[in-house]
């Protein structure tokens, strides 16, 4: 059940008319549902419970406030995590050390030294160097880390080139043909405890034959480190499940890629675990903006300029994402139009030609699907600030975070004394 509804005529966010929101909170803003990201951390694991040992890890990137964070936390999710300030929101929200996984190409010493300090369950390595670098660092502080090697199976997830993670020309993981006897080697060295392989070959994938092309190749090299007399007992299948971002699209579901999981992970023995990110978050959210103003030239398309802009929500700007946008108190009229934002870009274009509810001036709508990669992803490109959040529960609505104003960034900023 979608928890971003009209009811008598106005959109609201659970029990929460959206217009009090603006109100109380001003805009742009982004709103999150509880009930739905509860839902659909149900939705996941359900999915997942019937194949056994399972590990479910939030991916923190999607959306990292900490109240979201808490949420998942509640849920008994993990968290996998991309960078120290990553592992640090992590913790902060109350995630166990041991539930964490620290991905990525380039973790840093420091991050490397944060994570075992930290306790954390598992390092995803991507490279040789990167494992032969943490063995070292691992060993010289008298710790160990467990480790997984992340494989790049050399497959096209069909998905937006930018977000695509799984080919062999992509900076992530270790070519699967050398993967084996990479392992053979990291789990000679000492500080290392290499106990698995991951794989993420992208987002939003909207079909489930790559995925399963992906799990069969790592199934194979599994077994080869078996046969070559070594330990496999955890695999990380990534995250990458694709969420509807129009009305009526179908993807498939959790229980489609749980029962595509289980098929093709049968007789492995592992512990599985899974980064999801944004079939959690994703439809868990929504970017309230107001309509600075209609801008008609004459005879052309007319320009809605809204008052968020790609720094807010930077998806159409990077990818030509759609987000589906609705009017807060809908008339039943339609208009085409230019859904655009206030910075100085014509990137700043979250649609053309669109046909969408008719507003004017002071008008309140939403992005719809905005709850995972947007305020994530926000700059204050333009010293426009970032953008506050929310989250509503019922019927109560709190701040998650505040909206930082362009002062409160210059603040950090100096003027050297020999420009005086
Ligand atoms: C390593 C890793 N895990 C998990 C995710 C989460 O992906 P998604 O939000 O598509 O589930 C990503 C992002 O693509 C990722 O790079
Ligand atoms: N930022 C991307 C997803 C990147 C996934 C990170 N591995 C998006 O908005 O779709």
């Amino acid at each position: 059940m979608d928890h971003f509804q009209l009811r008598n005529g106005e959109l609201y966010a659970e029990d929460v008319p959206m217009a009090r929101i603006a109100e109380q909170y001003g805009t742009p803003v982004y709103i999150y549902s509880r009930a739905t990201l509860e839902r659909h951390a149900r939705v996941f694991r359900e999915a997942l419970q019937p194949l056994g040992k399972i590990h479910l890890a939030f991916a923190v990137k999607s959306n990292p406030n900490l109240a979201v964070l808490r949420v998942m936390q509640r849920e008994g999710f993990g968290a996998d995590v991309v960078s120290g300030g990553e592992l640090a929101r992590a913790m902060a929200a109350g995630m166990p050390a041991e539930d964490i996984v620290f991905s990525g190409v380039g973790k840093t010493a420091r991050e490397m030294m944060q994570g075992l300090d930290a306790g954390i369950g598992q390092f995803n390595i991507e490279s040789e160097e990167e494992g032969v670098e943490l063995a070292r660092i691992a060993d010289a502080a008298g710790r160990t880390a467990h480790c997984a090697l992340r494989v790049n199976p050399d497959i096209d997830a069909g998905t937006h080139e930018k977000i695509s993670t799984g080919k062999s020309d992509n900076k992530f993981g270790v070519p699967i043909d050398q993967a084996v006897a990479m392992y053979m080697r990291l789990a000679e060295l000492p500080g290392l405890d290499m106990r698995g392989f991951a794989v993420h070959i992208g987002s939003q994938l909207s079909d489930l034959k790559p995925l399963e092309l992906a799990f069969e190749k790592v199934g194979a090299i599994v077994s080869q480190v078996r046969s070559h007399g070594g330990t496999v007992t955890h695999v990380d299948l990534g995250g990458g499940l694709g969420v509807p971002y129009k009305a009526g699209e179908k993807l498939p579901s959790p229980a489609d890629y749980g029962h595509m999981v289980a098929r093709v992970t049968k007789g492995w023995d592992v512990t599985l675990m899974f980064e999801p990110g944004r079939v959690i978050a994703g439809n868990a959210g929504v970017l309230l903006t107001e309509v600075i103003r209609v801008k008609r030239n004459s005879n052309r398309t007319p320009f809605v300029v809204v008052d968020a802009a790609m720094n807010d929500l930077a998806r159409p700007a990077l990818y030509g994402a759609w987000h589906d946008f609705d009017a807060v108190k809908p008339t039943g009229e339609k208009m085409t139009a230019n859904i655009v934002g206030p910075i100085c870009e014509t990137g700043d274009t979250f649609a053309m030609e669109r046909n969408i509810d008719a507003l004017e001036a002071g008008d309140l709508a939403v992005f719809r699907t905005a709850g995972a990669y947007g305020a994530t992803m926000a700059s204050s490109y333009n010293s426009r600030g970032f953008v506050a959040e929310v989250m509503v529960d019922g019927d109560k609505v709190a701040s998650v975070a505040d909206r930082i104003l362009p002062e409160d960034i210059y603040a950090a900023e100096r003027v050297p004394e020999w420009l005086d």
